[in-house]
Order: C-alpha cells, then sequence, then structure tokens
C-alpha cells in the first residue's frame, strides 16, 4: 500500500499580512508627532518604515520606533481586510496544516505577549498553538510562507517554502523576478497558489 501524500503546510506572517503594522504606525505617528513630517502609505518604501524615517530626519527613526515599541501597539492593530477568514478556511482545508510564522521586535517586551494575545482574541485559543515566532523564518520547514517582507534571508540559504509576497504598501512597486509570486490581498486567489503548491 502507497503512503499518503503529506499534507501541505502553510506558514503565515503576522505584521503586514494577517496584521495591519503600516497602517497603526501612521496613524500614531500622526496622533503623537501632529507637527512632524511623516511618510504617507502610498508614499511607502522599503520593509524597514524605521529606515524610511531616517531618510527624512536622522532623529525621527526613534520616534517612530517610540510608537511601535509602546504598549499595546501590537495587541490594538486591526486585521488585515479578509486575513482571519482566509486563515480559518485554511485551517479546516483536507491536507493542509497552517502556522502563523511571525518575527519579534528586538525590543521584545511587550511585542512578543501581544502578538500572542492578538491571535487569540482574533482567531481563537486554537491558534495560539499555531505561532511560530522565530527571527529566522528560514529554520522552518514548510511548503509556502505568505510574508509582505520582499527579501527573507537567514541561516538557511535554501529554505524549504516558497515565498509568496503578500502585496503591502512598502512593496507593491517592486517588480519581481520569475518564477516568484504575489499574493495581492486576501481576496486574491490563495486557494489556487496552494493547490498549484500541491500538485508540484
Ligand atoms: O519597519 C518595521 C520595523 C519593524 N518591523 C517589525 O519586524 C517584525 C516583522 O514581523 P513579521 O510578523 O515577520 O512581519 C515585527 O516585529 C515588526 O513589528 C516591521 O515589520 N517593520
Ligand atoms: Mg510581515
Amino acid at each position: 500500500m502507497g503512503s499518503a501524500a503529506a499534507p501541505l503546510r502553510v506558514l503565515v506572517d503576522m505584521d503586514g499580512v494577517l496584521a495591519d503594522f503600516e497602517g497603526a504606525v501612521l496613524r500614531e505617528f500622526r496622533a503623537r508627532f501632529p507637527a512632524e513630517p511623516r511618510v504617507e502609505l502610498e508614499e511607502r518604501r522599503g520593509f524597514s518604515v524605521r529606515e524610511q524615517y531616517r531618510s527624512l530626519r536622522e532623529d525621527l527613526a526613534a520616534k517612530v520606533a517610540s510608537v511601535y515599541e509602546s504598549p499595546g501597539f501590537f495587541l490594538d492593530l486591526d486585521p488585515v481586510p479578509g486575513a482571519l477568514e482566509a486563515v480559518q478556511e485554511m485551517l479546516q482545508m483536507q491536507d493542509t496544516e497552517v502556522f502563523i510564522c511571525t518575527s519579534p521586535l528586538r525590543n521584545y517586551e511587550h511585542c512578543v505577549v501581544e502578538k500572542y494575545k492578538w491571535v487569540e482574541k482574533h482567531l481563537g485559543p486554537k491558534f495560539v498553538e499555531r505561532i511560530i515566532l522565530t527571527r529566522d523564518k528560514t529554520m522552518v520547514a514548510a511548503d509556502l510562507l505568505f510574508d509582505d517582507k520582499d527579501t527573507i534571508q537567514g541561516t538557511e540559504p535554501n529554505p524549504s517554502w516558497e515565498h509568496i509576497l503578500f502585496t503591502c504598501c512598502h512593496n507593491r512597486h517592486i517588480q519581481l523576478p520569475a518564477p516568484r509570486r504575489r499574493l495581492h490581498s486576501w481576496a486574491d486567489d490563495w486557494k489556487a497558489i496552494l493547490e498549484s503548491k500541491r500538485r508540484q
């Protein structure tokens, strides 16, 4: 008797994919520093919001970091439209395993516990069991990784997953070289990506 095919293992990033990090940074920065120059979402370029604020003026890097390092910031993030429904549906799919794979800030004090609380609040306790917290996603074995960071590097030079770039304000201008793929939003056909990977 032949052995059953292994389930498709899917990693879903949190900030920029499940939780609206960028929208909250801008909203809170505007509220706390109304007189300072800021980067509107249409003008965001590059993964690091901190580095883009630094390029406006050196001291704005620390100011924007103080926004996302504040207590309550991560817990209060709004879900990305369609994200909660999509991962709940993924969880119910046959022959599919879904995990949330997210990186904590270096200054992890509030971020780590609030990421856990956010998942419990929005997705329920069963999803808390599915959190993988790591600063090196290349060390996690899976078939797919949905992530808004354009370049994901780490210890493992050849990660097992295919990185699907999730479109976010900071990466929408990037032209991906073939065969790299994007998911434009959760309204885009994420199921087709899973099925194509299953057939490979
Ligand atoms: O401009 C920034 C600065 C920090 N971050 C943080 O990086 C990680 C990324 O987490 P993922 O869940 O893997 O997206 C997270 O702690 C962010 O708060 C950032 O995304 N952008
Ligand atoms: Mg992200």
